[in-house]
């Protein structure tokens, strides 16, 4: 049974304690000077604008208050607010001078709310809890496409890289941490017309920390990238970051040796968004950060090598055309683009053109190709290098994680960071979108179990007086999604992997046969007249916590089957291109009995994801996109609003308010604050609660200021 205690309103740290052995390092008054003089030092009068903390807000049952709150200081360019220990954090979208060298001592071993709402002060916090308790922690950074997640994330490690305990050693481990992220973003990244640098996937950051507090390792996960994106890019879009900053910055004799142009133009798969050159991005100068990174991150020349090699070759794919031959087949019309992706990969050119012209069947006694029309040859042609790069891209990851890893066996402390994919919820419809937005419904569903549900529980499992705070709870959807059997996930399943002619639209048909009644799900024929015109017949809808998404089914089948024809695996299969080797093993099976499909993986990786999370203790970053147009000091109201709404930021603020700020069971507490009272101070003999009380009478905190749990 936990035993808590319950403390309102403040933490009860204005006495500073020593991290290395718990003593008071500073009488109190002069601690508590301290204390002043920081604030007044900090506190500027534009700081005192608003609310700093939202649980403090008058009306805080107010969605009206809250928007006001944020948009004041947002105008005064403050762009952090608490409530309680989660930050809210609304972007800027230009540089503000609060990220200095200064600014992050400033926010070093301060206490949380002693210092106006920082990014630095929540790093800080974290890592002095996890310091002083020694237990594994996460912070969750959330928010839409663009409202400022990777920068987030960025900052945090930033402040460890200077915060952290240095030595030769550790600075190493520290460099590769920092520069996995430019060269995690080119491969990564990309500009979409939402964010100029957009995570194209989702990214899970261990960083392990030492008994001393020095950071000794890390580890990367990945979370479905959006292969889609390297053949295929929509209007204002690009493809990933890497491409054109190859072409753009890659040396005249690396261009010559990977056969290729200065000029990005020439290649298909960069031009189909019309938008290869952008303002806000120099691929020169950030081809020389990726290069520089990569030696850093120990990548060998050969790696190197390897690795372009696999870049242009996708680039020379995706120049190949066909034509027509007169049986109506299709036949390669650009021998050049195909000799340079033969030897790029290595590959016999053989091979390769069997590959992408012929499907490989292989009957009892014998092998039999059929041609490819030429929309067949150009599906096998996309899906050749959607798994190219898909491969390349877990590599890297993989390569990374080497370099991060820490060879002491000794127990470690760690923080994760999660910056995942934010919630999509307009002008979306495709599968991608679809998972990504159950990532974001998992995570909702994560953070009501451990915020506000598990929150209630306690108080009643502790015996203490509680009034119920209502809140939607997500798990119906989640529930719709990914249920055994019957959720969209397992129709999904089911239709890429039974026998007989399965479509699209046999898969909605399924779907409204099975899940029609569903109250989070609606599709054209199941629509009431009014609704009906908002969809089309390909359509289904899902009403997400966040809102309504209209996803076109067009496209789920094959982009779950992921489909690489058998000589797409024979191409990949027979290269000598060391990366691709690697990924795929000469051994890999060419179908197993019951093959994963896309999405089944997916769920998987967010289950695993999810016990991650569960093992640690969670703090939050909600990121909030001020306006579409990605223009400083605009303010847009309804946009905030949706998602103050669907970040769940009222909800949380309503348990906050009604809950104690700051609870610690008895023995952690005790051992912390000890010090203050001459009877617990230096040991106490009786029971740990028994010390507390003691330890709070001596204090002269009023009975109302403080519940003690069962
Ligand atoms: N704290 C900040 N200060 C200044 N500019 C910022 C800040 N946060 C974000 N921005 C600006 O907004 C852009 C988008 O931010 P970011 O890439 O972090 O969004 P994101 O939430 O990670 O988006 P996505 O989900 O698309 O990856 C940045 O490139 C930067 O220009």
């Amino acid at each position: 049974m936990p035993h808590v205690v319950l403390e309102v309103k403040q933490d009860p740290a204005p006495y500073w304690i020593d991290r290395d052995n718990g003593a008071p390092s500073q009488s109190l008054e002069e601690r508590c000077n301290q204390i002043l003089r920081n604030m007044e030092a900090s506190l500027t009068a534009r700081d005192r604008v608003g609310i700093q903390d939202f649980v403090l807000l008058d009306a805080y049952t107010s969605e009206n208050a809250f928007l006001d709150n944020l948009r004041k200081r947002f105008h005064e360019n403050l762009i952090y607010t608490y409530i309680g220990t989660l930050l809210v954090s609304v972007n800027p979208y230009k540089e503000l001078d609060i990220y200095s060298k200064k600014q992050m001592d400033t926010y070093m071993g301060v206490n949380f709310f002693e210092l106006p709402p920082h990014i630095y002060a929540l790093a800080d916090n974290v890592f002095r809890t996890m310091q002083s308790e020694f237990n594994n922690h996460f912070i969750l950074i959330s928010g839409e496409s663009g409202a400022g997640k990777t920068e987030a994330s960025k900052k945090i490690l930033q402040f460890y890289a200077v915060s952290c305990p240095s030595t030769k050693l550790l600075n190493n481990v520290r460099d590769r941490l920092l520069l996995s992220n430019p060269v995690l973003e080119a491969f990564g990244n990309a500009k979409t017309l939402k964010n100029d640098n957009s995570s194209r996937f989702g990214k899970y950051m261990d960083i392990q920390f030492d008994h001393q507090g020095g950071a000794v390792g890390g580890h990367i996960l990945s979370y479905l990238l959006e292969k889609s994106r390297v053949v295929h890019q929509n209007h204002g879009e690009r493809n990933f970051h890497i491409f054109y900053q190859l072409v753009e910055g890659g040396e005249e004799d690396l261009l010559r040796w990977l056969g290729l142009e200065r000029n990005s133009q020439h290649y298909r798969y960069l031009v189909q968004g019309n938008c290869a050159k952008v303002s806000s991005i120099n691929d020169k100068s950030d081809w020389k950060t990726v290069q520089k990174a990569l030696s850093v991150i120990e990548f060998s020349e050969s790696d190197i090598e390897h690795l372009f090699g696999i870049i242009a070759s996708v680039l020379h794919l995706g120049n190949i055309k066909f034509e027509t031959d007169v049986r109506g087949y299709a036949s390669l019309s650009n021998n050049q683009e195909m000799h340079w992706v033969s030897k790029l990969l290595g590959i016999p050119a053989q091979v390769l053109q069997q590959g992408l012209t012929h499907r490989k069947i292989e009957a009892k006694t014998e092998e039999v190709f059929t041609p490819f029309s030429v929309d067949h040859a150009v599906y096998a042609r996309d899906a050749l290098a959607k798994a190219i790069y898909g491969r390349t891209f877990n590599w890297l990851v993989n390569k990374i994680n080497e370099s991060l890893a820490n060879k002491d066996s000794s127990r470690k402390t760690v923080i994760g960071l999660l910056d995942i994919y934010g919630f999509e919820v307009f002008n979306v419809n495709s599968f991608e979108q679809f998972c990504i937005n159950y990532c974001n419904e998992k995570l909702q569903q994560l953070f009501i179990q451990l915020t506000i549900k598990s929150e209630q529980e306690e108080y009643e499992m502790e015996g203490i007086e509680w009034e119920s705070v209502p809140y939607f709870n997500n798990k119906i959807i989640c529930d719709l999604v990914e249920e055994k059997h019957r959720g969209i996930i397992s129709l999904l399943d089911e239709e890429c992997l039974r026998p007989g002619e399965a479509t699209d639209l046999t898969l909605l048909e399924k779907m409204e046969e099975k899940i029609g009644g569903h109250p989070h799900f609606v599709t054209h024929k199941l629509a009431d007249q009014k609704t009906r015109k908002t969809l089309e017949r390909g359509d289904f809808r899902l009403l997400h916590y966040a809102g309504e998404v209209t996803y076109c089914v067009v496209g789920f089948l094959d982009k779950n089957n992921d489909l690489l024809y058998r000589n797409g695996k024979e191409v990949m299969r027979q290269s000598k291109n060391a990366i691709i080797k690697h990924c795929f093993p000469s051994s890999e099976p060419d179908t197993k009995r019951r093959p994963e499909t896309v999405v089944t993986q997916f769920k998987s990786s967010l289950v695993g994801l999810t016990e991650i999370l569960m093992s640690k203790e969670p703090w939050y970053v909600r990121c909030i996109k001020p306006n579409e147009a990605k223009q400083p000091g605009r303010f847009d109201d309804v946009l905030v609003r949706h998602q103050v709404k669907y970040l769940g930021l009222m909800e949380h603020l309503r348990v906050r308010r009604a809950g104690f700020a700051y609870r610690r069971k008895y023995d952690i507490f005790l051992q912390r604050y000890k010090p203050l009272c001459p009877d617990t101070w230096p040991n106490w003999k009786g029971s740990a609660a028994e010390g507390v009380k003691r330890l709070i009478k001596h204090l002269g905190y009023r009975p109302d200021e403080y519940k003690m749990g069962k």
